[in-house]
């Protein structure tokens, strides 16, 4: 599904991101990415979806080598991969409707489709109700949520999530892990990059651990601080 084999990105400028990093996330496997900021996260998450490209090794995802993917082949790759982001990057002059609506727009979905899509995606984050809401009308927590139902409406095999409760209260964060586990249990691979060590903590998921762009740990983090940076 996702599988790293000695990665290294060096940016333009000569930083090094990531230094031989490898690992394999499975089919219907949920994982958490944590280390300190700048450890290399989301250079991790841009080079599955394409945004980078790494300077050696080889990623596959979904079975395709990233090293034989033209740049007419880029959409087809990140179709199968639904994002997540912070700020969750939502249209604010469109309604929640008109945002989840996108990718499917943009592939040519019929409009009866799309509709019936759009509204499976909403029911599933539960906010079938707010399908004519404008996203400033909603709370941070159910913006999110709109940000969940946009990645998953075309049914991607993977979900990214690049620190996708960073800005929410530890109740709401819960809610957000939450809906990722009901994705999960339904087969979708899921990876959460986070800097939340208490959520981590009391979650127990298998946690991949970047340090200055190394890999240091893979596995259940044992004995883990759920305050303060606790990175090793
Ligand atoms: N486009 C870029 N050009 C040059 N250097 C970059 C670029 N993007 C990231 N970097 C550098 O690469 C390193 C890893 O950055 P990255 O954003 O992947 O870390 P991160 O773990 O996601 O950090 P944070 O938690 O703060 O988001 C950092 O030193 C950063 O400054």
């Amino acid at each position: 599904m996702i599988r790293f084999n000695n990665v290294s990105k060096a940016y333009s400028g000569g930083i090094i991101a990531l230094k031989n990093v490898s690992f394999t996330l499975a089919a219907g496997e949920m994982a958490f990415l944590t280390g300190h900021s700048g450890a290399g996260k989301s250079t991790l998450l841009k080079l599955m979806s394409l945004m980078e490209t790494s300077t050696s090794g080889s990623i596959h995802i979904n079975g395709t080598s990233l090293s034989d993917v033209t740049y007419q082949q880029i959409p087809y790759v990140r179709r199968g991969i639904g994002m997540i982001f912070q700020n969750h990057n939502l249209l604010m002059d469109r309604t929640v409707f008109d945002n989840v609506a996108l990718p499917l727009i943009i592939e040519g979905y019929s409009h009866k489709e799309t509709k019936k899509r759009v509204e499976a995606a909403l029911d599933k984050v539960h906010l079938g109700s707010k399908l004519k809401s404008f996203p400033s009308m909603l709370s941070g927590g159910e913006q999110q949520r709109v940000g969940i139902a946009r990645a998953i409406v075309n049914k991607p095999p993977i979900l990214l999530a690049d620190e996708p409760t960073g800005n929410l209260d530890p109740k709401l964060s819960l809610e957000i892990i939450r809906l990722f586990e009901e994705f999960n249990d339904m087969g979708v691979a899921v990876l959460i990059a986070t800097h939340d060590l208490g959520l981590i903590a009391r979650l127990r998921y298998r946690t991949l651990t970047l340090k200055q762009g190394s890999m240091i740990n893979d596995g259940l983090i044992e004995g883990m601080q759920t305050s303060g940076a606790n990175y090793v």
